[in-house]
This record gives C-alpha cells, structure tokens and sequence, in this order.
C-alpha cells in the first residue's frame, strides 16, 4: 500500500439499534461532573506536575466546584503518592468533596493504592483494564476470557485491600478501557464480570466508566453504545453510568453530550480539554454549552481568565484564542456585517429579557469580558464596527452617512498599515476628516435675533486671519447663516442633513454637530463640538467648508481678505 492510502482503515463497528431512545431526548440538567486534570491531564504532559503545581490546580478545581476529582495514579510515581498523602494529612479535602484515584487491575498496585488513601474521610478506586480485541490480542495475548479475569481479580483486590481500612467510606469505579473499542455485548459481560464481585446496591453504588479511550467514530455511535449498555447491564439502579471521552476527531464533547442523553449520569474530562493526544473532553466547553442553553452547569465558570492562568501554569499548554467560550478573541467581532448587527441587537437588548444578540451566543459580560473587546476593527469591518466604537468609547452616535465616509477612510488607513485600528486611531480619522482644525475659516463670534421661525444672524468668522462679517436670515441659525454665506460667496449651498446631540450630560455638557451640505453640485460632512449647540453647528458648517476650500482654494471671492 502507498502512503495517505485510506484503505489501510476500516470504520468502527456500531451496536444494532432498533429502538433508540437518545435522539429523542435533550439535556435538561448537568452530570455529575468529575475532573481528571491531575491524573489525565496529567500523564499527557511533556513534564507531569509536581506537588506544588498539583496544589495549585486542586484549589482551583475545588474553587470551580468540582465534587469529584481524580487526584492521581498514586502507585505509579512519588510525587502522585505524595501528593495525594498531602490532600489527606493537610485535611485539605472539603467535606463535600471526594478523591478518585486510578490504578492498573495489579496487586501490587493496587495495594500501594490503598495505602496512599491510609486515612481518607472517603475515596473512590478506580480500577481498569482494557478490552477491545486489539488490546485483548495484541497487547494482552489473551481471549475474552482471559481479561474478564484480569477485571475480575482486579476487582477482587480493590475489594479486599478495602476492608483493611473500614473507616474509610470507599466508592469503587472499574472502566472497560477502551470501551468504544469493544464489542458491546462483550463490554456488558466484563462490567457483569466486576458487578458480580463488587455486589453494588442502590444504598452502596459503583461507577461503571466508560472510555472512549481513543476517539474512533462519530459521536452518534458513541451515544449508540452507551444506550446499548445502558439497557443491558443489570442492577442499572445500583450503578452510575460515567462517561470518560478523548478528543481524537475532535468529537469528545459531541460525544459526551450525546453520551449523557443516551443514559450516562456522570462525565469525566479536564478543564480547558488537556489529555492524551488531542486530549480529554473539555468540561468548560460542556458545562458553557450547558450555561448557554439556560441549565445551570453546576460549575463555577464566571473567572474563565482564572482558569486559563492557573491551567496554564499548571500545565505549561498555551489556550489557544478561539478556544470555544473562552478564548481571547472569542467575544470579539472583526467583520462588517456581524459588527453592525451585534450593535444593533446590543442597542435593543433590554437587561431584563433573555439574551438575543446575534453573533453573540452568550453576554460576554457573564464570564467576566467587556463589551470593550467585543468589536475590533480591521480591513474587514464596515460601518457598523466603526460606529460602535465612536459610541461606546466617545458617547458619539454618527448618521449614518458619516458612518458610511468614515468607515472608508478607516478602510483605507487599514489597508495601508495593514491589521487592526484601534479606537483612537478611528477617533483621530474622524477629527482629521469631519472636524479638523478650521485653519482657513473659523467663527469668532455670533448674534442671533429669533424670530417666531424667522431668524436673523450676524456671525464674525476669521479667513485667513481677517474677520469678516455675514449676515443672513432663514428658519434657524443654520439655515440664517448658510443664507449669509451664500449672499457673501455666491456660493450656493445646500443643507441635505443635519444632527446633533449631547455627549455626557449635566451642566458641563457638549455638544455635537454634524452636517451634511451640497457645495456648489458636491457633498461635504462637517461636524464641531461646543458647549453651545448652535456654535456647534455653525462650526460644523465651516468644518464642511474648510475641508472643500483647504488645499483647493475655492474660498468664495467675496471672503477672501482681498475683496474686504
Ligand atoms: C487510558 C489510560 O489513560 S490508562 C492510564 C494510563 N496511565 C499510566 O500508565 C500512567 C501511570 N503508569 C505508570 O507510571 C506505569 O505504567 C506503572 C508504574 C503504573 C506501571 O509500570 P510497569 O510496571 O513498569 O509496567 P507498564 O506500565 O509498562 O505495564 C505493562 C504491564 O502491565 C500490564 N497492564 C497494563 N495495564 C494493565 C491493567 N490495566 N491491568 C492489569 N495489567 C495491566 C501489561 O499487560 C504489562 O504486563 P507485562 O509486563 O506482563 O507485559
Ligand atoms: C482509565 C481510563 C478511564 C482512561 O483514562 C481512558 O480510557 O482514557
């Protein structure tokens, strides 16, 4: 065969279903969740943790609200033993908090096991072998047969170094390693097999775990074979079904989402998604699904940059920027068209009614991010991102046709330096463009008579450094001083439109106004700020008038200081 030769694969086996039931359903409450960030997320890194490093995850997990937590695999190193020696002589388990540990289906193992857990208040052993034929075959040299036996005097071990320690209230756990790899009717006779020994009751339960160990179909398959030992195994009262996904295909949340409406009642994973190879089903982006569809996820995720900086430390692994829910840029919209409609939906939603703001699947605000990073702008973003950043960092609410002229020069500044725009950069276009600082014509100065709609007004203004007088009259001082200009210029001058608002408020407060004229057949925007509203329009009047005249020397005969 040739290399990247797809032959050299066969799909994985799925269990005959007649009449499931998963599809049916849909998730209306958390599993009972239990993070294996010390024992799987551990032996998947490059350099596993230390004590120290271990204490500092265990707090956090404990803060999250973790109930159940895999400590470790005590007989496999000294620091895993230590560790778990230092969670129970510091009491540093909360009372409602219960320690798992893992170990191999070996005596000796599992006798050293028990002796790291000398003292614990409660603990569950978690035992396993693995299952599937190639394990079976391959691995172990064995038949069916021969690893139910191993399961079985695994079993029997964890049993009786159990009663050494009577005091200890123990939860006992066996997983059919590589469940997902096993013939289903063989995966039922081997947790049979475990059940025999163990004798579980509804008053004294065990946890049957089953592994996706490698993630090797698609998530309905998954779900298929859980349902499936879900109705077969007996004493299902006396057991709890817990679900142990890895990430291979990238399904393991899928998988464990579709594993709990299958019948599961437990999921294992580890925060941020940290395991072997693609590493283990992700419990923040579970539990966020759960969050973002209104079921509480009975975790605490509301610090989710806590979480990133003690895993990260923790475990030496970068989060990646989308990583789902909390990633950096995750909340953060760069493109026009989800720009303009977050901000749209943003305006409308209303603090008391539930969340409906498109491109946004949740308030960014619920995991501690602000609304500052949710639009960025860039060469892809349109007038919509544009105006969200005037408004929410200078209160400036532009029309829209200003949005539309300022949103093409932004475009041009970012495609000349290349990347991002930041806000001030927007801020600094907008006064260079609209506003800019009236070098030719300025106002000095006005008076206004009104008149029941029939306004006159007198207004110095300075060009090019004389002051000149005009005087004009019309419906408002804009209009009364467009009619002054036009007399002086024999410009003609249309107004096409014209708004103004305050920004910030109380007595200190300005305002803004901006302005759209027809100059001789030619649009030109302007806007100005001033304490007064109607300087603030007259000014954005010559802001207009400034930009045509600036450079172009179009400034009207009659103004210019040699006609005065
Ligand atoms: C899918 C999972 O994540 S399972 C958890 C895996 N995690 C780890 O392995 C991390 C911790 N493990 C370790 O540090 C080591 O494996 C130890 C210390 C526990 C054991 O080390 P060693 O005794 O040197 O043996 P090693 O791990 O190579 O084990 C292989 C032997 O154990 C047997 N074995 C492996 N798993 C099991 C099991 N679950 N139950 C019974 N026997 C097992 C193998 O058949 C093999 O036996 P052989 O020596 O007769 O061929
Ligand atoms: C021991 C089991 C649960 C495991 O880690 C796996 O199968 O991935």
């Amino acid at each position: 065969m040739q290399a990247f030769d797809h032959r050299k694969y066969h799909p994985t086996p799925a269990p005959q279903m007649r009449n499931r039931q998963w599809p049916n359903r849909t998730l209306t409450r958390a599993p009972r969740w239990c993070s294996v960030d010390l024992r799987d997320g551990n032996q998947a890194l490059l350099e596993p943790m230390n004590v120290a490093q271990k204490q500092r995850l265990w707090t956090l997990l404990v803060k999250l609200g973790f109930k159940e937590i895999e400590v470790g695999f005590p007989a496999a190193s000294q620091p895993d033993f230590d560790f778990v020696r230092w969670l129970i002589e510091a009491h540093a388990i909360p009372d409602d908090v219960t320690i798992q540990v893992l170990v191999q289906a070996r005596e000796a193992l599992i006798v050293r096991t028990f002796e790291a857990l000398r003292g614990a208040r409660r603990a569950i052993v978690h035992v396993y072998n693995s299952t599937s034929p190639v394990q079976r075959e391959r691995v172990f040299g064995l038949d069916r047969d021969g690893v139910t036996a191993i399961a079985r005097q695994g079993a029997a071990w964890v049993q009786r170094e159990a009663q050494k320690y009577p005091a200890t209230a123990w939860t006992f756990q066996y997983s059919p390693e590589s469940f997902s790899n096993t013939e289903m009717d063989y995966a039922v006779e081997i947790c049979e097999a475990v059940l025999d020994v163990w004798q579980p009751t509804p008053g004294q339960p065990c946890i049957i775990n089953l592994p996706s160990t490698v993630e090797s179909s698609t998530p309905n398959i998954f779900a298929d074979q859980v349902e499936y030992f879900a109705t077969h195994i007996s004493r299902r009262d006396s057991i709890i079904i817990s679900l142990h996904t890895h990430n291979d295909r990238g399904c393991a949340v899928a998988a464990a989402e579709l594993g709990v409406l299958a019948g599961a009642d437990r999921v294992e994973g580890t925060l941020l998604g940290n395991g072997e190879r693609t590493g283990n089903m992700d419990i923040v982006t579970m539990a966020m699904n759960l969050y973002s569809q209104g079921i509480a996820p009975q975790l605490d995720l509301s610090n989710p940059d806590e979480i990133i900086q003690v895993a990260t430390e923790c475990t030496a692994l970068p989060v990646h920027p989308r990583h789902p829910w909390v990633g950096e840029l995750v909340y953060t919209a760069f493109s026009g068209s989800h720009q303009d409609a977050i901000r749209k939906c943003l305006q409308r939603q209303q603090a008391e009614e539930p969340w409906q703001v498109a491109y946004l699947p949740i308030d960014p605000q619920d995991l501690g991010r602000d609304y500052q990073a949710v639009i960025r702008v860039n060469s892809q973003s349109g007038k919509g991102g544009v105006a969200f950043v005037m408004e929410r960092d200078y209160g400036l609410s532009l029309p829209r046709w200003m949005q539309v002229e300022l949103a093409q020069a932004v475009q041009r500044a970012s495609e000349a330096d290349g990347g991002e725009v930041d806000s001030a950069r927007i801020h600094a276009l907008f006064m260079q463009t609209f506003v800019n600082d009236h070098t030719r014509v300025s106002l000095k100065g006005y008076r206004l008579d009104r008149n029941g709609g029939h306004d006159t007004l007198a207004a110095q203004i300075m060009v090019d450094g004389q002051t000149q007088l005009i005087q004009g009259h019309g419906e408002g001082a804009i209009s009364a001083f467009v009619q002054g200009w036009m007399r002086h210029s024999g410009q003609h001058i249309n107004v096409v439109d014209y708004s103004e608002h305050a920004i910030g408020s109380g007595t200190g407060a300005e305002a803004v106004a901006y302005i759209q004229l027809n100059l001789n057949g030619q649009r030109v925007a302007g806007a100005a700020f001033d304490h007064d509203t109607v300087s603030a329009s007259l000014k954005a009047v010559l802001s207009a008038l400034n930009r045509v005249s600036v450079g172009e020397a179009i400034l009207p005969a009659a103004l210019s200081p040699a006609a005065s």
